[in-house]
């Protein structure tokens, strides 16, 4: 079959599969539309581009023009596509181009965005490649190109798995780029006679393995993992400005450093080298320092162990806005943008409540005496070393609320520096006064193979796990405690051995793990000062909490009393604090609010997405999703591997990480999607908290979550630390449930609620149930107890029992509380006889009279006040009280006024 060609199209000259003169444009569906004859071409790799005046280029070499043949004289701009016809929309995949060069700084820039970021998938340029900004590339293979001068190429782009071979790069920039080739080889990176090579921001993986002749180049902001090696023939490292200059290939070998080291003029100090990030568990003793006569002295500085825990060169600029930070994994760098962070509302509730600081060298008000007190020395020098440079509202807080040895509640929102937050006050405390004494009996019972530490933080997942000991590990850098973590997954027999050998002081732990290793009686739980629940709703959930409360409570921890503890969440429903206060005592409420931090960064869209179509819209998006790490959360393991699957077999490079997967293979998946070898990862909500990836830029909700918490804690893996961030959620009816809390979510965030999701709620909820939708609510969360809120009905909820309080009339709202635990004990609510929660009642008019249901609630006394049994009979207990809503309600109504 024969089609017209238009005039302006340039024909193939070569005798090879010569276009017919017949071929032409089709106006209606604006594209070309061409056939080829029986000669060997294959229209999957023809038919496009569907510019008019583009030439058609064939698949083989020796078929293609030569560059001044196919210069196109007035490249047409495709903003009337939209959205594109789906034919165009893989252009276009599987071309290569023999000589790129016509095409930069051309072709794709002035392709529409839905095209550019679909450009160059799976291409070959084999001479000359073109300049290529916010793509998503991959499959990019690079042959024997040429670049000439000062040409941008890869700017803000993701390229992986790539080839680059043979190549001459003259005088290139590359910025914020992640470049991940799979095989790099010979290439050269250099700077003839024109100007300067910048590379800043990148992330390298893989790439280059031979790189030679790097002159006057200026490399800055770099992170390359996997081998870099300049130690070839022929190497004339001069002159060049090695930045900020990260290398992390766990621990494989420093291949290039006589060539560093040997070659001239280059500003190669040792400390702008990060040559490799220890993680494991690894104990490095020579930077242990002691605790002698009830003083730490700090280990001296270790100038490689700086560079392997914090990446680089210090940057100390009180005035700059951007403050540099590096990742867990040293693999890429980021900035804080704190500008908005000072407009953030802060509610703190309790009894006196300690002043907040502002800077890490503040002085801190101690109230008991009124004396004042300081970060320690060495945790601002480790903060310092970390690019820290001033604390963030969560942290400004609780630094002084932990070491007046208040308990604290802290909610605030996904990636504002909680996990510093906790850190801090508890290690410069620690630092300070050394472990806890043991008592007499605790001497003579102590095993002196047993560890016992000092702090123990409890998180969910193994990955938090493992990111928390990373930052305690820069944060104890020094000082006398040894950080550990233990976690699933792992060979136990290994972890038991090396907590023997090396001992434990901060002890991070998922909680299965810490049980195991507790009922082994390996670890003993008996000095602890400090202990954390990050992700605290969830470890209270009733997943987790029977094991929370085993380790709390049934083994030789110290009690409430005689330990600090702290809760820190971006969530905390009113259940799970009504929960949470048995193990708290007297505690100070912080919620961070939201107003213009992160929820503000991350823009949230809705997408109505039925089950079918989910898999072709999710491809759309991903294809014309601009640089960044994509994160799609699915609700099962088994959606995860097909999904992964599925996005692998469209030439995605995906991975899955969920808790069926081997220890192995989730770590390989993490770490693999931040190195931007595998920017996208399919997950289930097992990375839906805590999770600090930089560059995670967009979030992609497959299947929303059941609960509207989730949901906040999943796209929080975005727009961290001040950074902006996108978030997609396929919405349907089966999502019924998280409909309301959703539009409430929106709303409070400011964010366009679609049109769809508003008739959804109007239709299935009548509108009747609606949430109060409150666009000046600030908080995530409030503290429910009574002094929280206008309702403060001490000494008059029950005779005599001061500081228990009712505060609302539904039983969700319905919260007994004391400022001193003490007060329990008369609170004898659970007699058979009914008497005293009888009496309690009947003093406050309440006029409750079904004792058999306050049996079935169980309240037990107060020293072993146990919640959860009453949040187990919540129906009950909710039917017992909503009898009584009216009479309740008119009393607190009447004591108010
Ligand atoms: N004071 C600070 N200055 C600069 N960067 C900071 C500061 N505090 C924390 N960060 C950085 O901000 C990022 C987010 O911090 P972190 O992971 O502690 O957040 P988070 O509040 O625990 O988030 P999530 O709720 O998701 O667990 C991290 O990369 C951390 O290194």
């Amino acid at each position: 079959m024969a089609v017209q060609l238009t005039d302006n199209t340039i024909r193939n000259p070569t005798s090879a599969g010569v276009l017919e003169n017949n071929d032409n444009f089709d106006n209606q569906n604006n594209h070309f539309q061409h056939t080829i004859n029986s000669d060997g071409f294959d229209n999957s790799n023809y038919g496009y581009p569907v510019n008019p005046q583009a030439p058609n280029l064939g698949l083989f070499p020796n078929q293609f023009p030569t560059p001044s043949q196919y210069q196109y004289p007035n490249v047409p701009i495709y903003s009337n596509y939209h959205p594109p016809p789906s034919q165009y929309q893989n252009y276009p995949n599987s071309y290569q181009f023999q000589y790129g060069y016509q095409y930069s700084n051309q072709y794709p820039n002035q392709y529409p965005s839905q095209y550019n970021s679909n450009f160059a998938s799976q291409h070959q340029y084999q001479q000359n490649a073109p300049s290529v900004s916010n793509q998503l590339l991959h499959s990019y293979n690079y042959y024997n190109t040429n670049v000439s001068a000062s040409k941008n190429i890869m700017t803000n782009t993701s390229a992986t798995s790539g080839n680059y071979i043979n190549e001459t790069f003259d005088s290139i920039n590359e910025h914020n780029t992640t470049y991940r080739p799979d095989n790099a080889n010979n290439n050269k990176i250099d700077n003839y006679s024109t100007g300067t090579s910048n590379f800043t921001n990148n992330r390298y993986s893989n790439f280059p393995t031979t790189m030679t002749s790097n002159n006057n180049n200026n490399f800055s902001g770099m992170s390359y993992s996997s081998k870099f090696n300049t130690n070839n023939t022929n190497n004339t490292n001069n002159n060049n400005n090695f930045n900020n200059f990260n290398r992390n290939y766990n621990n494989n070998g420093y291949n290039n450093k006589k060539t560093y080291y040997n070659n001239n003029n280059n500003n190669k100090s040792k400390k702008n080298y990060n040559r490799y990030i220890d993680t494991n568990n690894n104990v490095n003793i020579n930077i242990l320092g002691k605790f002698i006569n009830n003083k730490q002295i700090p280990a001296p500085r270790d100038e490689k162990i700086e560079y392997q825990l914090f990446g680089g060169k210090k940057i100390v600029d009180p005035d700059q806005k951007f403050n540099l930070i590096q990742s867990h994994d040293g693999l890429s760098l980021s900035a804080i943008n704190f500008d908005h962070y000072d407009e953030i509302p802060i509610e703190v509730t309790g009894e006196n409540i300690p002043l907040p600081i502002n800077s890490f060298t503040d002085n801190i008000e101690l109230n008991n005496n009124s004396t004042k007190t300081y970060l320690d020395p060495l945790l601002i020098q480790n903060i310092t070393l970390s690019r820290f440079n001033k604390p963030t509202p969560v942290q400004r807080y609780s630094v002084p609320i932990v070491l007046n040895q208040r308990d604290l509640m802290a909610c605030a929102q996904t990636g504002s520096g909680k996990t510093g937050a906790f850190l801090f006050p508890i290690l410069s405390e620690s630092f300070k006064s050394g472990r806890k004494p043991l008592n007499h009996d605790n001497i003579e019972n102590h095993d002196n193979n047993i560890p016992f530490p000092t702090i123990l933080i409890l998180a969910p997942t193994r990955e938090l796990v493992s990111q928390i000991f990373q930052e305690s590990k820069k944060f104890c850098y020094r000082s006398w405690l040894v950080p550990f973590s233990v976690y699933g997954g792992t060979d136990i027999q290994v972890q038991i051995k090396k907590i023997q050998k090396h001992g434990c002081d901060l002890l991070v732990a998922t909680p299965g793990r810490l049980n195991d290793l507790l009922n082994r009686k390996v670890i003993s739980l008996k000095g602890i000062k400090f202990l954390v629940l990050d992700e605290a709703d969830r470890m209270l959930d009733m997943g987790f909490e029977p094991q929370i409360r085993n380790i709390i409570q049934n083994n030789d921890m110290p009690d409430v009393l005689n330990r600090t503890t702290l809760m820190f969440s971006a969530t905390f429903p009113k259940d799970i604090q009504l929960l949470a206060k048995s193990f708290l005592k007297n505690y100070v409420f912080l919620s961070v609010g939201k107003v213009g931090s992160t929820s503000e960064n991350i823009t949230q869209e809705v997408l109505y997405v039925e089950e079918i179509d989910k898999n072709s819209i999710l491809l759309n998006i991903i294809l014309n999703w601009k640089a960044g790490l994509t994160l799609v959360f699915v609700e099962t393991k088994k959606m995860a591997d097909n999904l992964s699957i599925f996005l692998q077999s469209e030439s995605f490079p995906a991975a899955a990480i969920h808790g069926d997967r081997s220890q192995n293979d989730r770590e390989k998946a993490l770490r693999n999607f931040r190195s931007g070898r595998n920017p996208i990862l399919v997950a289930t909500a097992v990375a839906a908290r805590g999770l600090d990836i930089p560059n995670v830029t967009h979030v992609i909700n497959y299947d929303l979550p059941g609960d509207i918490d989730d949901y906040v804690h999943r796209i929080g893996r975005t727009g961290r630390a001040g950074n902006v961030g996108h978030s997609t959620a396929f919405f349907n009816y089966n999502n019924k449930n998280i409909a309301k809390g959703l539009v409430q979510l929106l709303t409070e965030s400011n964010q366009t609620i679609p049109d769809f999701l508003l008739n959804f709620l109007k239709i299935n909820f009548n509108n009747k149930n609606k949430r109060n939708v409150s666009k000046n609510s600030n908080f995530i969360a409030k503290d429910h107890r009574s002094f929280n809120n206008n309702y403060n009905y001490n000494n008059y909820a029950m005779n005599n029992q001061n500081n228990i309080n009712i505060i609302s009339k539904n039983f969700a709202d319905f919260n007994i509380s004391s400022n001193n635990s003490d007060d329990f004990n008369s609170f004898n609510v659970s007699n058979n006889d009914n008497s005293v929660s009888k009496s309690f009642f009947s003093n406050n008019e309440l006029n409750i009279n079904k004792k058999d249901n306050v049996d079935n609630i169980n309240l037990k006394t107060a020293n072993n006040f146990n919640l959860y049994d009453f949040y187990q009979n919540r129906e009950k207990a909710e039917y017992f009280l909503t009898q009584d809503d009216r009479n309740a309600k008119d009393i607190l109504n009447k004591k108010s006024q």
